[in-house]
């Protein structure tokens, strides 16, 4: 039975609700905590356009918070100039960067990252982090999610792959809470894989460099011998199993976290992590903690149960959801067979090898077998799976990072959020087994503006499946035949056929 992940209807919104005006549905502890979250409201802000699941509504106007002390209160007139400059300030900004919202009083976007600190009195040293790591101008997502977690909103962003995000839960975190308070967790971030949480956390330290934060990142001893009342930690990265584990095990107690983000949300509600993100939910009681959701990826049912976690939260979508970046040519290759692919692969090779390129299969099986087939040729190959212990995950990332390995087999493992500066391809070996797995897989190339390829093999037993991807081809201005948009839609069903084993010796039965 899970407590906090059951979805709930949403509650009908009185009519001045949709006038951004009311008390916020929900319970009498909700409700209280809403109060205060609008007691954080900040500078600016916009009440938009509103989508179904967080129930808003359809009008469209925007509101300069008069609680800046900018406008003047006895000149109504001016006020009101001054008003509906910024809807249009904020309507043109959200226009030109493709950026949708839905939500009560939404602060408007920034224009740069100068507004971090004369909006919300950003401390330089963090500002200067951000310029020491190129970062010139927000990335859409970043314009408008960061404001709204500043202004102390929960918040559901959805933007595409390579697009940022991380910066936008680390930077409110490390901009709200109090460095070395001694009084425990103070931000508790979610990853659902343990490649992602590492290199969060070291995204997090950079970011943080020059202010004394307690960064951890849990690992598997942390989670099976540390000391949780004497350790110092401010932020916490985290697989969902190994925080459980902790907070099962080690009684580690979480109900100071100020800020819950779950990063990658739509996989971290998979089956097989919920009753894990149900008890870290439950652990982080604290009444104005601020939820976050982000992904490239978030079907309905996510934001269905989001709804039960989150309140007055404000969805910020980038682009189109649930759609592949622009920035990626992609290409569908009829192999055949399987060892119609492996010839296909190698041809490929022979032709043209642009490192460093990533290679998705299926399962560790066959990321075992595809480099044993690419270790007789002349390629620096390497390969990465749930098979190898941490320490040589790690050192294969390394690897790969530092230009030592060209070209890296890998099942789904790293297939989200993993930033690889500079992939230029990305193969899909394997059909990948859903639109969402396709999206992120080819996520890892086309990252901060780049551009990046993709190419997909598809054998007779994937083709009932090619209309899914070539949908989201489709979608983001890729040629696709007219033969394959002509296949019938598919229900989403994952695919993952038995497929032969890769090899290019013959078989048994054959001369
Ligand atoms: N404002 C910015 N200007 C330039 N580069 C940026 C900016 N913000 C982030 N980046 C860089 O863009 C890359 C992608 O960022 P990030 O990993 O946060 O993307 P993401 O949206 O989380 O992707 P994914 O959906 O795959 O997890 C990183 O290398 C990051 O350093």
């Amino acid at each position: 039975m899970y407590l906090y992940l059951q979805p709930k209807e949403p509650p009908p919104l009185p009519e001045d609700a949709r006038k951004g005006e009311a008390e916020p549905p929900g319970s009498p502890e909700k409700k209280e905590k809403n109060r205060k979250r609008k007691g954080k409201s900040s500078v600016s802000a916009e009440i938009v356009e509103g989508f179904s699941v967080f129930g808003c509504s359809e009008s469209v106007s925007s509101v300069r918070n008069s609680s800046s002390g900018e406008a003047d209160g006895s000149n109504t007139h001016s006020k009101e100039v001054a008003m509906a400059r910024e809807i249009e300030r904020a309507s043109i900004l959200r226009k030109k960067h493709g950026i949708h919202i839905s939500g009560y009083n939404v602060p408007a976007p920034l224009e740069s990252f100068e507004e971090l600190s004369s909006r919300y009195g950003c401390k330089s040293k963090l500002l200067q982090n951000l310029s020491g790591l190129g970062f010139k101008e927000p990335t859409p997502i970043q314009r408008k999610a960061i404001p709204v977690l500043l202004s102390g909103r929960e918040c559901f962003a959805c933007a595409p792959t390579g697009s940022g995000k991380t910066l936008v839960f680390l930077f409110p975190i490390l901009m709200k809470i109090k460095p070395r308070t001694k009084d425990g967790v103070k931000a508790v971030i979610l990853c659902p894989m343990r490649e992602l949480a590492a290199q969060t956390t070291r995204e997090c330290k950079k970011l943080a460099k020059g202010r004394k934060f307690y960064i951890k990142l849990m690992t598997k001893e942390l989670s099976r011998s540390g000391d949780f009342e004497k350790m110092h930690c401010d932020i916490l990265v985290s697989t969902p199993l190994r925080l459980d584990f902790a907070l099962r095990k080690r009684k580690l107690n979480l109900s100071r976290v100020e800020y819950l983000v779950l990063d990658e949300s739509d996989k971290l509600f998979e089956l097989g992590f919920v009753e894990q993100i149900d008890s870290v939910v439950k652990a982080c009681s604290n009444p104005s903690i601020i939820c976050s959701l982000f992904s490239a990826t978030l079907p309905d049912s996510v934001e269905e149960l989001a709804r039960s976690i989150m309140h007055d939260a404000v969805r910020v979508i980038v682009g189109r959801k649930n759609s592949a970046s622009e920035l990626i040519k992609q290409k569908l290759v009829f192999a055949g067979s399987e060892k119609g692919k492996l010839l296909a692969l190698r041809q490929s090779f022979a032709e043209s090898l642009n490192p460093p390129v990533l290679l998705f299969v299926q399962s560790k099986e066959r990321a075992k077998e595809l480099y044993k087939e690419l270790a007789f040729d002349d390629i620096k190959a390497d390969v990465i799976h749930a098979d190898l212990t941490q320490q040589q995950r790690e050192d294969v990332v390394d690897n790969f990072r530092a230009g030592k390995t060209w070209v890296l087999i890998a099942t789904d493992v790293i297939s989200r959020g993993m930033d690889f500066k500079g992939i230029n391809c990305v193969i899909n070996y394997d059909f990948p087994e859903s639109a969402a797995a396709y999206i992120h897989r080819i996520g890892r190339s086309g990252r901060a503006g780049r551009t990046g390829e993709a190419i997909t093999f598809y054998t007779e037993e994937d083709k009932p499946f090619l209309r899914n991807i070539a949908n989201v081809m489709a979608a983001s201005g890729c040629e696709v035949p007219s033969w394959i948009m002509a296949l019938p839609k598919l229900k989403r069903k994952k695919h993952r056929p038995k497929r032969d084993s890769i090899s290019t010796l013959p078989e048994d039965n054959e001369e």
